[in-house]
């Protein structure tokens, strides 16, 4: 069997950490099992749906570097969604109705103080054809229910029926169809709901796994039951657990919070956000993967955690830290140029610089430290100033490399006694105006003898 996996999302908003999981977790699994990935636009209703949102969507997804084998708008392909009804139609399995939400709602408190479940009684399946002349002669239009299996012969008698599924993510699942209403598949003014859409095309694009968030889990029921009523054997299903923000919010594409475009802006490497948006949650340790295959490794679906989990910035920092740590030259040469970071010591300053970089924009500082001075006047004392200035008397003559620090400070500490902090530290506030920052070993050939020079107090 071919592995066929789909993201669907609405294209109503920016995508967030939490859809990202969902579509990494797809992704993944196409890897792994040399499958195909279907980008799905869930975009049929046109009120909520943009296409700069779907632009958007395709661009974060790229960036993550998630690229579909087939890119799908549902807008475009209701004559599938046609096709399915009528087959489901001609089978009696979809029924219309006339109810308002007012009468629907009266009766549901009705069964509630009957202490039966609050579903939908079938009423509409009772009407005589005259009784639905009358309806439309009234004006109202029908909205059509999917007839559940949870019958035997009597559509009036409910009966247990459950439907089982082994959760790739969650393990074996129930859903019990008789405390489920027949969900409603098309609206009165004949638009579709998500259901019947997403399943049309699930049968038709040959998906083989759905695997998206677990606020879906209950719709699967319903849904393998139209997966049978349309003649078409269920693919599997994985259900993961959800994301919520650092303090325990929930996510929405229209609400903006941590969404894809926003940590790509704040400068974030991809494979970092990637790594984090798959691996928080589950057993596995969440390390910075340097690319999707290695990521492909750690990836397990079934260690995932079944209750929601926290996406922590401070989480995402650190494996931004350790994955620029890495990063060689030729990765962020083209960053680095837009930054104003080129020419011939542009490589040896990124060598320099990039283990004290929490993230590859944070280049610029030290890229104006070593081409126009110390980062700000050094806060050093009467005694450190004239212990720095003399120390500069010591400059070795160049050609300068690597072993310069150490034969320059090696003099400076024989003539001066001093060692250790009181050696080092008033040497590099005086070159960099800073406390912390690169070895500098490596920045002081940068320098060159002239720009160190230029730097005494
Ligand atoms: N917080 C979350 N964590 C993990 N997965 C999520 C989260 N929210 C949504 N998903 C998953 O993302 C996929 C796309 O869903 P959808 O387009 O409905 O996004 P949404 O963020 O729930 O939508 P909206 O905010 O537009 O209502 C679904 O598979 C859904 O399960």
């Amino acid at each position: 069997m071919t592995v066929t996996v789909r993201f669907a999302p609405s294209p109503t908003g920016y995508i967030h950490i939490g859809n990202t999981r969902t579509a990494l977790f797809n992704w993944l699994f196409a890897l792994k099992n040399g499958g195909r990935f279907v980008l799905r636009f869930d975009d049929t209703d046109v009120e909520r749906s943009k296409s700069e949102y779907a632009e958007a969507i395709a661009t974060d997804l790229d960036w993550l570097g998630v690229k579909p084998d087939r890119v799908e708008h549902q807008s475009k392909r209701f004559a599938v969604y046609d096709a399915a009804v009528e087959k489901l139609k001609s089978a009696g399995l979809l029924y219309p109705c006339y109810e308002t939400t007012e009468e629907l709602e009266r009766r549901r408190k009705l069964r509630l103080t009957r202490r039966l479940p609050p579903i939908y009684g079938r009423e509409a399946l009772k009407q005589t054809d005259a009784e639905r002349t009358a309806f439309e002669a009234e004006g109202r239009k029908a909205h059509w229910r999917f007839l559940l299996p949870n019958f035997k012969d009597d559509p009036f008698s409910p009966v247990r029926t459950e439907v089982h599924w082994d959760d790739l993510v969650r393990g074996p699942q129930t859903v019990d169809l008789a405390s489920m209403s027949d969900p409603v598949l098309v609206r009165e003014d004949g638009t579709y709901l998500y259901t019947l859409p997403s399943v049309a095309d699930d049968i038709d694009m040959g998906i083989s796994h759905i695997i998206r968030g677990d606020d879906h889990v209950t719709n699967t029921g319903a849904q393998i039951a139209l997966f049978q009523a349309l003649g078409a054997e269920p693919p599997e299903f994985g259900h993961h657990n959800l994301l919520t923000t650092i303090s325990g919010e929930g996510l929405s594409k229209r609400s903006g919070s941590l969404s894809v475009g926003s940590l790509r802006e704040a400068g974030y490497e991809p494979m970092a956000v990637a790594s984090l948006a798959v691996l928080i949650g589950s057993s596995e340790n969440v390390i910075a993967a340097a690319d999707m295959q290695v990521l492909a490794e750690h990836f397990d679906p079934a260690a995932t955690s079944k209750s929601s989990a926290k996406f922590d910035p401070a989480e995402l920092d650190t494996l931004n830290r350790a994955l620029v740590h890495t990063l060689d030259f030729e990765a962020v040469r083209g960053r680095l140029a837009a930054l104003g970071i080129e020419g011939e010591s542009a490589e040896a300053f990124w060598i320099a610089v990039r283990g004290n970089l929490g993230r590859v924009s944070d280049a610029s500082l030290w890229w104006k430290i070593v081409n126009e001075g110390v980062h700000s006047t050094p806060d050093l004392s009467e005694e450190d100033i004239a212990f720095v200035r003399q120390a500069f008397d010591f400059l070795p003559p160049e050609p300068w490399d690597r072993q310069t620090w150490k034969i320059w400070t090696d003099a400076v500490k024989e003539a001066s006694g001093r060692k250790g902090k009181t050696l080092f530290m008033p040497l590099r506030l005086a070159l960099t105006g800073l406390s912390s920052g690169p070895e500098l070993a490596d920045l002081l050939p940068l320098f060159g003898r002239e720009g160190t020079l230029g730097r005494r107090p």
